[in-house]
């Protein structure tokens, strides 16, 4: 029997640097919740995985019509992105090896190629996979004052960005490693590095852009709406 694939996507946070009225993932664009952009996208990629959705215990704005995965559950969101992921980990019912797929609400322009891509990726590397991106830009170290102290080479320098996958043991040692440690992670790969395994880069598209400042929102429809062109051609 093959792995399961398990998708889960932490969308229990607050938007704090958005600013907005209401959490990031429910401002609309183009015409649509955030939240349910980036549900479609996964799921027109990865229509058999089982998806596990993080919501804030408050939240007033989820709408189950948004989900089309036909296997999904919803969790308690955490204090912390990593809370939550590790609130997902720990409701599944999972076997060690089947395959952990973590994706950021925040992140509605994935494309189908790079999340299949990265779902071949997790399933090869023993030390699971993530996408990211080469630094394309000169890197500066600030100083206390504000200006640019040095250059920093930006030889071997990625972005990291999301999905990242990994097998089901892998992770749940890993996060659990990290909050044993009171280490805060702000992805998946963190954790799985600091146990001395290495995640294998996934060079992905540069547009997979996190929504997180007001700026990303035209920035995140122009993508979407260009990304909408170019399937049609
Ligand atoms: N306690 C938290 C914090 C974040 N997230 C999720 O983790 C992803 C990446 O976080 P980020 O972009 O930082 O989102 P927010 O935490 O909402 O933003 P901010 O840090 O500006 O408050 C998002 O999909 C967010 O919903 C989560 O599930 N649980
Ligand atoms: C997981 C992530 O999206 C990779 O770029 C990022 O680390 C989330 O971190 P944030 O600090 O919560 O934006």
């Amino acid at each position: 029997m093959s792995a399961t694939t398990w998708l889960i996507v932490p969308a229990a946070g607050q938007g704090k640097r958005m600013g907005a009225a209401l959490p990031k993932q429910y401002l609309t664009l183009t015409g649509a919740p955030i939240l349910a952009i980036t549900l479609a996208r996964l799921h027109a990629a990865l229509p058999h995985a089982r998806l596990v959705l993080c919501l804030d215990e408050q939240d007033r704005w989820f709408d189950p019509a948004w989900v089309p995965f036909t296997r999904w559950q919803r969790v308690s969101g955490g204090a912390e992105r990593m809370d939550s992921v590790l609130n997902a980990l720990q409701a599944i019912d999972a076997a060690g090896d089947d395959v952990v797929l973590v994706h950021d609400v925040a992140r509605p322009c994935v494309s189908v190629e790079d999340l299949c891509a990265l779902e071949q990726a997790a399933k090869q590397y023993a030390g699971g996979a993530l996408l990211a991106m080469p630094v394309a830009d000169t890197m500066k170290r600030e100083s206390r004052d504000g200006t640019s102290a040095r250059t920093e080479s930006r030889d071997g320098l990625w972005h990291a960005l999301t999905p990242q996958g990994f097998r089901y043991a892998l992770l749940c040692q890993a996060l659990g490693h990290a909050r044993k440690h009171e280490t805060l992670v702000t992805d998946e790969a963190s954790a799985v590095e600091a146990l001395g395994h290495r995640p294998k880069l996934v060079s992905g598209r540069r547009d997979n852009l996190k929504v997180t400042h007001p700026d990303d929102l035209a920035l995140a429809a122009a993508i979407l709406a260009a990304q909408r062109e170019q399937s049609r051609t």
